[in-house]
């Protein structure tokens, strides 16, 4: 039977990836398009099907960031679909970025130069916006919208005798001293973009905690450093160009800077291919390659707990109900 897999924030970057490759390894699979500009999805349409002409590639209208954009694709998921069996959660921001140069060069001559290039720790801050729903923009974005959009999907993800898999592009980014349990949309900080990615991984691990009993499995992903509009959103472009070749130099030291969106897409691929059952929730699947460009996929342990992921979760499905009574 054929296999249905959505993908949201499909239409650039590694979901676009992620899409070519999947089509390349499967043709006997439906891709659903989920992303919040129909045209430019359409133009990611036609170029996937310029690659692959008889595939099957519907598109669907989805802004993560809205409330009530979810509900509405969602109803349409439950009109057009039976059932759900890959749901690639991997539409993200990392609005008004600014790096901290002072702590690069700090970065550069220190012991923790790789992991500096790696993470980005303590080097990016955020200028985050409150959405036309009151949350704050990235967490609505990068988690609320996309928790919801599960919730909704229940009875398709879970059915009897099959298993579906949501996985989530997460990030090396995700930082737990970036996440509060009383600030969860990070209201105060300046990193949304790490808190919101530590707070997928936690939610990962409570979808699994809850879930699995249900079919449904969640899995974590960090897709490396790889050049996309969100990178190139960070500097501007004239200096990307400039440092290019350093980047690639770097790979030789580091094999998280995966660069392409067709090696960033490498573990999100991955896990398609895997059964749901054997992966590990705690684990944190990473996109590499080696310096001379060989893909691989390599699972980490995640700074995770049971009680944090057990909270997260309780605080989401407060808010959800929070949200949905003023709709
Ligand atoms: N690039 C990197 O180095 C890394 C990226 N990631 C994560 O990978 C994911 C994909 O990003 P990447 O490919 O790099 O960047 P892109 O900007 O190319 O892709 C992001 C995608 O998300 C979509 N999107 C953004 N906001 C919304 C929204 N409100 N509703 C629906 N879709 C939305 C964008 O649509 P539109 O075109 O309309 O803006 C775009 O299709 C993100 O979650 C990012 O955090 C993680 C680690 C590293
Ligand atoms: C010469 C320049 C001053 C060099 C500046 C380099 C930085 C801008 C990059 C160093 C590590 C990079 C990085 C990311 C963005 C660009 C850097 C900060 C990411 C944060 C992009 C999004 C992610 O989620 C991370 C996994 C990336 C980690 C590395």
């Amino acid at each position: 039977m054929e296999r249905l897999v959505i993908v949201t924030g499909a239409n650039s970057g590694i979901g676009l990836a992620l899409c070519e490759r999947l089509l390349t390894g499967d043709s006997g699979l439906r891709l659903c398009l989920a992303c919040r500009n129909l045209q430019r999805a359409e133009a990611a349409r036609s170029a996937l099907l310029t690659s692959h002409p008889s595939a099957h590639v519907d598109l669907l209208q989805l802004d993560v960031g809205s409330v009530k954009s979810v509900l509405s694709a969602a109803h349409e998921i439950k009109v057009r679909y039976s059932k759900v069996d890959f749901l690639y959660l991997n539409a993200g921001i990392m609005p008004n970025p600014k790096v901290d140069f002072k702590a690069f060069f700090r970065g550069l001559f220190s012991k923790n130069v790789i992991h500096m290039f790696a993470t980005a720790d303590g080097l990016l801050t955020q200028q985050d916006h409150v959405t036309s729903d009151g949350l704050q923009g990235v967490f609505a974005t990068n988690l609320f919208g996309h928790f919801l959009l599960i919730r909704e999907l229940e009875p398709l993800l879970c059915q009897s005798n099959h298993t579906s898999s949501v996985i989530w592009t997460s990030s090396s980014n995700a930082r737990r001293s970036a996440f509060s349990l009383e600030d969860i949309q990070h209201k105060e900080g300046k990193e949304p973009y790490s808190s919101s990615k530590y707070a997928s991984d936690l939610l990962s691990l409570a979808l699994n905690q809850r879930m699995n009993r249900q079919g449904l499995y969640s899995s974590v992903v960090c897709p490396g450093m790889v050049m996309t509009n969100l990178t190139y959103g960070i500097l501007p472009p004239f200096f990307w160009t400039l440092i290019m070749p350093v980047m690639w130099l770097i790979r030789i030291f580091t094999n998280t800077f995966t660069i392409t969106p067709y090696n960033g897409a490498e573990a999100l691929h991955w896990l398609f291919l895997q059964k749901p059952q054997f992966l590990d929730p705690r684990s944190k699947y990473h996109s590499l390659t080696s310096g001379l460009g060989k893909n691989y996929t390599q699972p980490q342990k995640m700074d995770v707990d049971d009680s944090l992921s057990e909270n997260l979760y309780l605080e989401l499905i407060k808010l959800e109900k929070e949200i949905k009574k003023d709709l």
